[in-house]
């Protein structure tokens, strides 16, 4: 396979795993026409959609954020810079594609075809995912024009026209698993995500390797990494030292972490909050002598595996700290996955009093089932960027009984069930799930995929 973040020449490619040999087909046979612009779809339609029809719309939005990696360097240009993810009208003569419309008879007739061809197993494989997405082509869920549907309605009236996703897997996701993953699948699988369209994804952490033996590669992936083209690819740096490390290795972007917990930072950086607020300051000073934009993340913001509840202006005062150093954006992590609407809401509400909300992230790990819930109310806020990970990957090894992050793959599926754009290609999205989850030898732990795969392989063998 070809990857760094060149599209595929023209032809559909597919494994038959009888086989094993490659068939492409012309993508002239398979491709007409888009449509962005049908009428929102009821759910009572729903079941009557086949699997690739509703793959087709609940796919990708097409309109990226008018700034392009969606980030204000306004330290390092010592100006204000818009966050704001708009996805305006103008945006159709930047991507033109938004305007195409797409016969789906042809296509869908075609692969219908193709896929009795190869058979079940490769539905199941993920491969049909990659073929099907045709790589080439953009399906779009814009519900209409103006973004978001039904803008009228009070539920929705808030959310943002655009989420910028922050992809977390091979960093979070990867930094607590049992076995180590080798270099060269954690390359493979930051290359899928790039080429699902994801704005940003985090590849690695520059961290002790006596702590964290899961990134002790960080150098290797880094490397093989720093040259693709279409996200922007930030790395973990809790001290100089790592910020050192991670720009010798081609990082272009560094994250620093803290946390709203004292004990949370003893036990995940061995040193109390203002201790590691004094080494982030002289990790951002680094940075700016690099001109290198600095993430911030604050761990625990709603609860902590060991003090219990923290005070929403415990998060406030690390955030606002953080936010003053330089960093261009902050995270809010909900560590432990503990929070729910009701504990997510004063929480922001006391950041949101010290840093605007477009320069704020959230960062919810699903162990309770709340995160999609605590999104949603988020973006009812005003955040218009989310941190997941794919395939649910995740939990931090030094906070006992977290899970995963909330999967990338059901953040989009709920996205493009809202109308909001992402610009990520949910087909591709999830054939990367499914790979990492092939290769860690467990079950995608996104629903959206698990859900979309077996519709997909049902369909196939009615065929
Ligand atoms: C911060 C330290 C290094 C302090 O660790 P320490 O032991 O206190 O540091 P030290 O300065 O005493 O150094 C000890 C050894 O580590 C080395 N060292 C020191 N720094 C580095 C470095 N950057 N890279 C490589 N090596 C390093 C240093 O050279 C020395 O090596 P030795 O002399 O023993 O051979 C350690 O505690 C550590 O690495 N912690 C990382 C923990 C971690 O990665 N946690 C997970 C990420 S946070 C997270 O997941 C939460 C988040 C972000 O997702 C949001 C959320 O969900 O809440």
């Amino acid at each position: 396979m070809q990857w760094n973040g060149v599209r595929r020449a023209h032809s559909i490619w597919c494994k038959s795993l009888t086989n094993n040999t490659h068939l492409h087909i012309p993508v002239s046979h398979v491709v007409a026409t888009m449509s962005s612009l049908e009428e929102p779809l009821a759910f009572d339609k729903l079941s009557s959609m086949s699997s690739i029809g509703r793959i087709q719309r609940f796919s990708s939005g097409a309109c990226r954020p008018r700034d392009d990696i969606g980030m204000g360097h306004h330290w390092i240009e010592g100006r204000d810079c818009s966050t704001s993810n708009s996805c305006n009208d103008d945006d159709k003569e930047s991507f033109p594609w938004r305007r195409h419309t797409r016969k789906i008879s042809e296509g869908e007739h075609l692969l219908r075809n193709f896929s009795t061809l190869l058979g079940r197993s490769c539905a199941a494989s993920g491969t049909l995912w990659e073929s099907k997405s045709f790589q080439e082509h953009k399906y779009h869920t814009c519900s209409n024009e103006n973004g978001v549907p039904h803008s009228s309605n009070k539920f929705v009236r808030g959310i943002p026209k655009f989420v910028k996703i922050v992809e977390v897997g091979p960093r979070d996701g990867l930094q607590n698993e049992k076995n180590i993953v080798p270099t060269s699948v954690k390359v493979e699988l930051i290359q899928r995500l790039v080429s699902a369209g994801l704005p940003v994804v985090e590849a690695t952490s520059f961290v002790s390797p006596k702590w964290v033996p899961q990134l002790a590669d960080a150098k290797d992936v880094m490397g093989a990494v720093s040259t693709l083209d279409g996200a922007r690819l930030p790395v973990l740096t809790p001290n100089v030292k790592g910020f050192e490390a991670a720009i010798s290795a081609g990082a272009k972007e560094v994250a620093i972490f803290a946390s709203a917990s004292e004990s949370f930072s003893l036990s995940n950086i061995n040193c109390t909050i203002e201790e590691s607020l004094s080494r982030f300051r002289a990790v951002t000073t680094a940075a700016k002598e690099h001109s290198i934009p600095v993430r911030g993340y604050v761990s625990c913001v709603v609860g902590c595996p060991k003090e219990g509840p923290v005070p929403p202006s415990k998060v406030a005062y690390v955030v606002k700290e953080l936010y003053e150093m330089g960093c261009f954006e902050i995270s809010l992590g909900d560590t432990i996955g503990i929070g729910t609407p009701g504990t997510v809401v004063p929480m922001l509400e006391a950041v949101m009093a010290v840093v605007p909300a477009e320069k704020l992230a959230v960062h919810f790990h699903d162990t309770y089932g709340q995160a999609l819930a605590n999104i949603l109310v988020s973006l009812q806020m005003g955040i218009n960027i989310v941190d997941s990970s794919i395939a649910g990957l995740g939990g931090c090894p030094y906070a006992k009984g977290a899970s995963g992050n909330v999967a990338t793959e059901d953040v989009v599926y709920m996205l493009n069930g809202l109308g909001v754009q992402t610009n990520v290609d949910l087909g591709k999205l999830i054939a990367a799930g499914d790979f990492i989850s092939k290769h860690l030898g467990r079950p995608n732990g996104s629903k959206a995929a698990v859900a979309l795969n077996r519709r997909i392989i049902a369909d196939a063998s009615k065929i």
